[in-house]
């Protein structure tokens, strides 16, 4: 892995302390990026009801071949409802409902995140165009909407396994995740 500076932010209005990664130098060309939403379960502990666990290390894995590259790791476990209100989703998965509306009998929106924050930690790393890693066409917009150029989408997935064959397939049909 090439030389990585890790740098916290805070002071922003939802009371996190969001962090990136910045890896080696990406020079004029637009940055690899990757947005990893926190998954305490998935990142840490290795639950296989995610993908995030493979992806998180797959991300970093690719930024590190190509010499350069940004991870932002945003504290919107969850998709933005918190660990506890997470588990509380994977309870009434376990029931039957899928992952968008489990979120939906909590009271949730399918998605709480938003990725004005990210945008604005892209700017203050000096990165206004990027590559980005994602499946999730929200991120995209998100980014664009907040000033950020996404130069390209490459895609990021991850094999499925038998505990988040559901889910991964939930999220293509119900919240547009691109193949
Ligand atoms: N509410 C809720 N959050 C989940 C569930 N499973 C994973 N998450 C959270 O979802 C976030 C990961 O986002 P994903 O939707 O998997 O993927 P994405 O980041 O939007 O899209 P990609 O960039 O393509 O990976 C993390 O914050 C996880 O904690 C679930 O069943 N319910
Ligand atoms: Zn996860």
């Amino acid at each position: 892995m090439p030389e990585t500076q890790i740098v916290a932010f805070r002071g922003t209005d939802d009371g996190q302390e969001h962090v990136a990664l910045v890896v080696g130098a990406f020079g004029g060309a637009p940055a690899l990026v990757r947005l990893h939403s926190e998954c305490l379960t998935g990142d840490v502990f290795g639950s296989l009801k995610c993908d995030c666990g493979p992806q998180l290390k797959e991300a970093l894995r690719l930024i590190g071949a190509e010499g350069g590259g940004i991870l932002l790791y945003l504290r919107q476990e969850g998709r933005g409802i918190g660990l506890a209100n997470k588990l509380r989703a994977y309870a009434l998965q376990d029931r039957g409902l899928d992952t968008v509306d489990a979120n939906r009998r909590l009271g949730f929106a399918d998605d709480e995140r938003d990725y004005a924050h990210a945008a604005a930690m892209l700017r203050a790393l000096g990165v206004e165009r990027v590559r980005l890693l994602t499946n999730n066409p929200a991120k995209v917009r998100g980014l664009e909407a907040a000033g950020i150029a996404v130069a390209e989408r490459v895609a990021h997935h991850m094999p499925a396994n038998p505990h988040n064959a559901d889910y991964l397939a939930a999220k293509r049909k119900k919240s547009g995740h691109l193949p």
